[in-house]
């Protein structure tokens, strides 16, 4: 990464900030791997227990987000909180109670994955004295890192990693403690980095990395980590007083005040723009260490008792609403992802399309060749014909179902090792994968409909008619996404779905009328929602011609149906495919299947 260091100047369009380049530390530019965690916090609070069962409130509403492959100064004057905040982020609170959400790449903070994503480096150094510096290494890594793991592959990772942070020089040298001299308070320093990096962290939270260092060896200690953002890393530091080239390595500020944010956004000039426009803060003058000056303006606010009309300011400030917008906007940039490279991908490779569409097409020929213009005869022969063409345009669509099973089985570890990274959350691959089979099949399903619909003859609502088709095509969707991610494996999920769909097509009421099955079998259809989508399509059918009748009693009384109700069916028929979404969430969240 090129080395950066914030410049203020005053020119003749007023005052500026800008990032000069200088030497390059660890990566070349435009090698940064994307491999740190997004790190979303809402709302996050803290408190511990005080007298007479009282709580003592240490941070409260602390929203925003760290990003990949960015440095954040997490500032503000001696106890406002900033430590704590970085602890409870990392999971390192054991006591007091916590409110908020936390999420890494999307992800809640599990044990697991807080062990597995992230580092801390402590404020204070604590080393074993008596080790050198590749033994401490080596010692942490033969603790954290897989027992499997080869003693060669964790020499070689300490190796790599003496390199990275510019200790190869010393790695034999103890490292020393007060009374037996050994490494130095900057390599010591480093030294506590590596032992956080052992693992590889995708986030590293670093509290107070320069304290007790002078500002040669801050400068040196901050550059090795301003080079691990570089790499990707997701960066979180708290710092108290940089010197002008640290702060400069900064991308973003989180400024605390009284346990309350103040600002989160842009390190140089646009904290320079926000402090100065909203908070009164004096003009920063030329040479001005802008870390100190923001410092400056918010310790005086604090002390004057309006930490809160600052934290209330910025709340209504544009810049929280910029940082609220990007929350979001990078919620969905996963789905974005997804939807570009595999949905699109999918749609113009020919092996994903064409059998999707045929199959709609060849049902809707066979359908045009068996059933034209039949759907004007109202006489009772013709009633068993139409009834049966109303329940083949929701078998169809609710059997398609089986199509989609082997790429759900086949793509299982492929979820399980995207979503352990934290590419994205559950709800995200579920929206995925449903988008992706109906966004196509929308004008699909609309065109064959319309023209077994209008070439059928079929009476009442064609709206209606194309979405209880489109919607039990969803159903079948997500039924099949739900059985596939309970199902150990493809070979349990076939039979289970062939045998919840031959239920569901049994009991919908065309073949055995509802009001002459038993009643045990009464779930079957109340739970059943080929029987709504039968049902809506009957409805709309025949709802506008009383006089179709079989025996004495008019056709939908006959198969159990009321005049006038084919859109509450469609509802009922839209609720399932929501609840089995829900359901196949849950599985995709929660189930064993896809954990490791
Ligand atoms: N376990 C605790 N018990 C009592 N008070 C606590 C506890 N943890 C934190 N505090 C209080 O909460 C406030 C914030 O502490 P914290 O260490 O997070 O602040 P800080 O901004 O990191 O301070 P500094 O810059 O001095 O390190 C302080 O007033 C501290 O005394």
């Amino acid at each position: 990464m090129a080395e950066s260091q914030l410049v203020v100047h005053i020119d003749a369009n007023g005052l500026s900030c800008s990032t000069s380049s200088s030497s390059t530390i660890d990566s070349p530019a435009g090698s940064k791997r994307n491999r740190g965690l997004l790190v979303c916090f809402q709302d996050v609070a803290y408190s511990i227990p005080a007298k007479a069962g009282a709580k003592h409130t240490i941070i409260t509403g602390i929203t925003g987000y760290f990003e990949a492959g960015k440095m954040t100064a997490v500032m503000g004057p001696s106890g406002s909180g900033k430590t704590t905040f970085l602890d409870v982020l990392a999971g390192r609170k054991s006591s007091g109670s916590l409110s908020g959400t936390i999420r890494y790449g999307g992800l809640p903070p599990s044990r697991s994955l807080l062990r597995r994503a992230t580092g801390y480096v402590e404020q204070f150094d604590t080393l074993v004295d008596c080790l050198s510096c590749q033994e401490m290494l080596l010692y942490t890594a033969q603790l954290k890192r897989p027992r499997s793991e080869s003693i060669a592959a964790k020499q070689a990772a300490v190796s790599q990693l003496l390199g990275k942070l510019g200790l190869a020089g010393c790695a034999s040298s103890p490292i020393g403690n007060t009374l037996k001299r050994g490494i130095s308070g900057g390599q010591a320093k480093r030294l506590n980095i590596g032992i956080a990096l052992i693992t590889d962290p995708r986030v590293l939270f670093l509290d107070e990395p320069t304290s007790g260092l002078d500002s040669f060896t801050a400068n040196e200690v901050m550059r090795v980590v301003a080079g691990l953002a570089a790499d990707g890393t997701t960066i979180a530091t708290t710092i108290h007083s940089p010197s002008s080239y640290c702060y400069g390595l900064f991308d973003r500020l989180l400024l605390l005040l009284g346990g309350k944010l103040v600002y989160l956004g842009g390190a140089g000039e646009d904290a320079i723009a926000y402090f100065t426009a909203t908070c009164s803060a004096r003009q920063p003058q030329v040479g001005d260490n802008l870390a100190e000056w923001m410092l400056e303006a918010v310790t005086q606010a604090g002390r004057d008792g309006s930490d809160g009309s600052l934290a209330q300011a910025y709340h209504k400030s544009q810049q929280y609403r910029a940082n609220l917008d990007q929350m979001i906007a990078l919620s969905w940039w996963s789905l974005k992802v997804l939807l570009q490279y595999r949905t699109l991908r999918n749609y113009r490779t020919p092996m994903y399309v064409l059998p999707r569409l045929l199959e709609k097409l060849l049902f809707a020929a066979v359908l045009l060749s068996l059933y034209w213009g039949k759907g004007t005869d109202f006489s009772t022969l013709n009633i068993p014909v139409l009834s049966s063409l109303l329940f083949l345009m929701v078998l169809a669509p609710i059997c398609a179902a089986m199509m989609y099973l082997p790429s759900i089985g086949m793509e299982r570890a492929l979820y399980v090792r995207e979503r352990n990274d934290g590419l994205y959350r559950p709800v995200t691959y579920l929206l995925f994968k449903l988008l992706d089979e109906l966004l196509m099949m929308a004008p699909v399903t609309a065109g064959t409909t319309a023209a077994v619909f209008f070439a059928c003859k079929l009476q009442g609502s064609y709206l209606l008619f194309w979405l209880v088709q489109y919607a039990t095509l969803a159903n079948g969707t997500a039924l099949a996404y739900f059985l596939a991610s309970i199902s150990p494996g493809l070979m349990v999920a076939m039979p289970l779905l062939s045998f919840v769909l031959i239920v569901s097509l049994v009991c919908c009421g065309f073949m055995i009328r509802v009001a002459v099955m038993p009643v045990y079998w009464s779930w079957a259809v109340k739970a059943n929602v080929v029987h709504y989508s039968w049902g809506a399509l009957m409805i709309n059918q025949y709802e506008g011609h009383k006089q179709s009748r079989l025996g004495s009693m008019n056709v939908l009384s006959y198969f159990g149906f009321a005049a006038g109700d084919a859109w509450m069916h469609l509802a009922l028929v839209v609720g399932f495919f929501f609840g089995w979404s829900f359901l196949t969430w849950l599985a995709l969240a929660y189930a064993r299947n896809y954990k490791r």
